[in-house]
Order: C-alpha cells, then sequence, then structure tokens
C-alpha cells in the first residue's frame, strides 16, 4: 500500500533534487489488447508487473473504445462500470508521438539547475508533492507524498511562450502544441458521444467541456530502491470531465475497481482515459470517476505524458446528485480541504443533503 504513515519527514515536501535521469532502455511488453468483455481473468501477457512491493494488485483487460468506429454502448459501459478505458485508434501519428517523447526525455535529462532556469512562465517544472494550483504551482500542505518531477504545460499559453533563446525548448513547443490540438479533438468527440449517450438535458451539459482549459503534464517518475516506499503518485480521484493518459512501456499506473488495485498494463498505440469528477457530477453518478495511483519501480524509471479537460472557469455544474457549483468553486474546496485535511475530499463536499 502507499501507506503515507511510513513515509520519512524528509519526503513531505521532497527537498534536494530527483535522482539523475538514465535513459535505460524501457521494458517490452508483449501485451496484446484484450476486451475486458471477452474475459474475466487476469492477463499476464505483460513482463512488466507491479513495482516489487508488496502491492496486491493484478492486471486486467480493461475496456476498450475504437475512436474510429465508436460505439456509444461499449463507451457508456466503460464509463459506468470502469471510470476507465483503452482508446484505440486515436488518431495522433505514431512521427508526432515518438518526437514529444524524444523531447520529454531531453528535458528531464536536464541537470535539476536547468530546469529549474528553463522550464518557466507558462511552463512550470516541479519535484515531488504535485498538488497544484491551477496555475501549476506546487500547493504546500498537502500531505500527497509523490515521488515524480513534472513539467506543467498550459496549452492556451504556449503560443506566448519565449522560447526563442533555447533551440530544445522551441522544438518542444511546436510539437506539445500540435499534440495539445490532437487531444482537445480526442477528448471533444469523446464528450460529445458521452453526452449523447447520457441523454443530457440542455441544463447539465451547459457544463461543457472548454477546450482552453486544456492542459498537458509530463513526468517522471525514477527508480525508488525501498520496496516499501514503492508510491509514485498516491492514490486520488481527477478533478477534471475527462484525462488522457500516454504511459510508457514500464508501467505502474494502478486503478481501484471491487475494491482491489489492479495494474493497468502498458500498449503501444494506445492511451488510456479516465473520467474525472467534473464527469462523474454531471452524469448524475452514472459515470465513475476512477480511483487511480502510480507504484514506481526498483529499476526503472517511468514517463508519462497526461492531458486534463475541463469545464469553462464560470460554468455551473448543475446535476440532481450534487449542489450547483463552478469548477473555480470545486478547484478553491479541494485546495482548502488539501491544506486543512491533507487530503482531497472532492465530490462529497457537494452532495445534497450532505452533513455540513
Ligand atoms: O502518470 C500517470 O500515469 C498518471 C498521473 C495522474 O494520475 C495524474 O496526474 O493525475
Ligand atoms: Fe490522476
Amino acid at each position: 500500500m502507499c501507506n503515507l504513515e511510513s513515509y520519512p519527514p524528509v519526503f513531505r515536501h521532497l527537498t534536494g533534487s530527483p535522482p539523475p535521469f538514465q535513459l535505460t532502455a524501457t521494458t517490452t511488453t508483449t501485451t496484446t489488447i484484450e476486451d475486458s468483455s471477452s474475459s474475466s481473468s487476469s492477463s499476464s501477457s505483460s513482463s512488466s508487473s507491479s513495482s516489487s512491493s508488496s502491492s496486491s494488485s493484478s492486471s486486467v483487460p480493461i475496456p476498450v473504445v475504437d475512436l474510429q468506429s465508436l460505439s456509444l454502448e461499449k463507451l457508456g459501459e466503460a464509463c459506468k462500470e470502469w471510470g476507465v478505458f483503452r482508446l484505440l485508434n486515436h488518431g495522433i501519428p505514431p512521427r508526432l508521438l515518438n518526437k514529444v517523447e524524444e523531447h520529454v526525455k531531453v528535458l528531464f535529462s536536464l541537470s535539476f539547475e536547468s530546469k529549474q532556469a528553463l522550464l518557466t512562465n507558462p511552463l512550470s517544472y516541479f519535484w515531488g508533492t504535485p498538488v497544484l494550483t491551477p496555475s501549476g504551482d506546487a500547493l504546500r500542505g498537502a500531505l500527497s507524498f509523490n515521488w515524480l518531477e513534472g513539467i506543467n504545460v498550459p496549452l492556451t499559453q504556449l503560443p506566448h511562450f519565449q522560447s526563442q533563446q533555447d533551440p530544445r525548448l522551441e522544438d518542444f513547443r511546436h510539437f506539445v502544441e500540435e499534440y495539445g490540438r490532437h487531444l482537445s479533438r480526442i477528448a471533444t468527440s469523446l464528450f460529445e458521444a458521452m453526452v449523447k449517450n447520457l441523454k443530457l438535458c440542455p441544463k447539465q451539459s451547459e457544463s461543457s467541456l472548454d477546450e482552453s482549459t486544456g492542459f498537458i503534464r509530463l513526468y517522471r517518475y525514477p527508480p525508488r530502491s525501498l520496496v516499501d516506499e514503492a508510491c509514485g503518485m498516491v492514490e486520488h480521484t481527477d478533478s477534471s470531465l475527462l484525462s488522457i493518459v500516454n504511459q510508457d512501456q514500464v508501467g505502474g499506473l494502478e486503478i481501484f475497481k471491487d475494491n482491489k488495485w489492479l495494474l493497468v498494463n502498458p500498449i503501444s498505440d494506445t492511451l488510456l482515459v479516465h473520467v474525472g469528477d467534473m464527469m462523474q457530477a454531471i452524469s448524475d453518478d452514472r459515470y465513475m470517476s476512477v480511483k487511480h495511483r502510480v507504484r514506481v519501480k526498483q529499476q526503472e524509471e517511468r514517463l508519462s505524458i497526461c492531458y486534463f479537460v475541463f469545464p469553462a472557469k464560470g460554468c455551473v455544474v448543475r446535476s440532481s446528485t450534487y449542489k450547483p457549483f463552478t469548477y473555480t468553486e470545486f478547484q478553491q474546496q479541494v485546495q482548502n480541504d488539501t491544506k486543512t485535511l491533507g487530503y482531497k475530499l472532492g465530490l462529497q463536499r457537494f452532495k445534497l443533503n450532505a452533513p455540513a
């Protein structure tokens, strides 16, 4: 388990610098796609099992959704039963994915000082607890002891980014902008299909996805030598409408389902889509925001590229399960809870008839 109690205080806010980038060859997996509906047993074909900790997680085939021939029924089932699915035929050219991954590696391989100096406004670089404010600054006071370094990329602000002084950043900006446009397209198509599937009334779908809120976070999870400190990112649900995760072949992402942690095998050329808290709210709890976490390995570091998108800032999220709220109010509440309680209470705070 990611047992917070076992963390020595030195990790509270990760001081010092992250272990240097290793550029190790990533584990290759032989995993093939299996639809969860066709098998109830664990898939055992991945060579990258969960980190060698006391985790009881097992790997399973999670639902698969094909963006090219989108089945509303499959999409709905995946969002209701799992809150996560694998996306096939997403239309992002492999050359672009490779370019982005290449640049992410180059950036993370810079020295800690260079990353701090280079990855600034509107980008931000962080090491350790990534409970972030919307602007990407790490929030102090959180109990989330995450073992990762990250780069926050607000997509709409990229055109204003003064990257000319460094060619590494200019290329990075170019590829990440193109990648961001694909992610916006994918998120919008999926969201529209979900709204249709849920037969949302105009009041609910008003709180629709706003592409301009989209941002990308690049993560590097260095290996950890101690078996009982295998937590890369502590368990949480995403506050977004939808999140789209592109993990490398190392693996380590786990989802919580039916009281068990399940390992999500990495499969190349696929993306993972998470239902976030905002989607759960507007669906009146018919879709579930999936609880997930990341485990780190003892030997291999892991990279992931994640995209998050939200309702427009002032837009009121209406449902019959929750009090009306804006995303800004939700985020504010999450920040307050994180500061005062040390963790996120999330949607519980907004439940109608919830105890005060
Ligand atoms: O690195 C990952 O695969 C997941 C990251 C994540 O869950 C998040 O940023 O919310
Ligand atoms: Fe997450």
